[in-house]
């Protein structure tokens, strides 16, 4: 596949995969359409009163990695189509939860399902998404899939699902803690989130076909990435646009998140006591420029720019061992590239 064909890919799969997830998020009866119309709210299909709208639905990075991967290795990526479905269901389980638990009140521009459903209703139905990320991957059975791989797939996920809950345990844990070393911040994110983008990578390269020594380097490749796009996510958590990113100015800084650039500030030596003079109470929106000038004497924004592009370069590496060549001409690579870019 050639560069340029990741548009092309993208553009061919992406309708595809929305009918894939249309068809598994598929309200079974009327008296129960509630329930799935706040799915289908926060994937972006409806509006609040549940009437037909495109609102911004996220990126659907991780299947678009599951199926890159398929077809990067040789394999057809109608195969992993459920699989895909499966693991961007699982995905925007995580989120409802996570915003559940963050009390974060917007997503992708819009209220949050707690916000305006409350949070039973939205524990609930993240609930469900989670049973049916599971029902999206069983359905490659139907496609043809051998029942060895789909057992294989389904045991990545199983195991992939709890490094997500690992992960979000210390996130939450580490908003209490004291201490927080640049290592312990490293074990949650790939928990948090390399441990999914991993599983996309990887369980796309079972799919198509790919060796075992090719599926691990692959999933190398997607664990560095998911680091790396996570260190960026916390860039973009203090000096994203909320006009781009969807989320409040600063937002990471208001809620004493122990991300990569706060780590950094708060061990400095220049400003780590002002800070964390700063983080003892909760920060009010008025500390939040005090806050971002401190992590700027800091040099915290340049740090962990510098550690993406270390995990960017890992992400290379890995790449080139799984596929056994160089990136050139992959189209996986140029996804990672344009990663590397985002404001969102
Ligand atoms: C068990 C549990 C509740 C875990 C929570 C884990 C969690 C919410 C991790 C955050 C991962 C992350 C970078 C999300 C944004 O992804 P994205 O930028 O791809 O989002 P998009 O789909 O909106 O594009």
């Amino acid at each position: 596949m050639k560069q340029e064909d990741l548009g092309r890919f993208v553009g061919y799969w992406l309708p595809q995969l929305e009918e894939e997830l249309r068809a598994i998020l598929h309200s079974p009866e009327e008296a129960v359409a509630g329930h799935y119309g706040m799915m289908h709210y926060h994937m972006g299909w409806v509006d609040e009163h549940f009437q037909p709208y495109a609102a911004p639905a996220g990126k659907r990075l991780r299947p678009i990695l599951c199926l890159l991967a398929c077809a990067e290795v040789g394999g057809d990526p109608s195969q992993a189509l459920p699989a895909a479905a499966g693991i961007e269901i699982l995905h925007n389980f995580s989120l409802i939860h996570d915003d559940v638990e963050d009390g974060d009140e917007t997503r992708r521009h819009r209220p949050t399902v707690w916000k305006l459903w409350g949070i039973p209703q939205a524990i609930n139905v993240g609930d469900a998404m989670f049973a049916l990320a599971f029902a999206g991957v069983q359905r490659l059975s139907r496609r043809g899939v051998p029942a060895g791989q789909v057992l294989a797939a389904l045991d990545l996920f199983t195991q992939t699902c709890l490094a997500l809950t690992e992960g979000q345990h210390l996130d939450i844990d580490f908003e209490q803690r004291e201490q927080v070393t640049v290592a312990d911040y490293l074990r949650m994110i790939q928990g948090k989130t390399a441990a999914l983008i991993r599983a996309s990578v990887q369980i796309g390269a079972l799919l198509g076909g790919a060796s075992p020594a090719q599926q691990e380097a692959l999933g190398r490749f997607g664990q560095a990435l998911g680091l790396a796009f996570q260190i960026q996510d916390d860039i973009l958590g203090i000096w994203g646009d909320p006009a781009v990113t969807g989320k409040a100015a600063g937002n990471d800084i208001l809620r004493r998140k122990k991300s990569l650039p706060l780590l950094h500030g708060l061990n400095s030596p220049a400003v780590g006591a002002q800070l964390q003079a700063l983080f003892a109470d909760a920060p009010t929106e008025e500390q939040v420029p005090i806050a971002m000038e401190l992590l700027a004497q800091a040099g915290s924004r340049a740090y962990a720019v510098e550690q993406v592009a270390h995990h960017h370069g890992q992400a290379r590496q890995a790449l080139e061992e799984g596929l056994g060549r160089s990136v050139q001409g992959s189209v996986l690579w140029q996804l990672a590239e344009t990663l590397l870019h985002r404001d969102a």
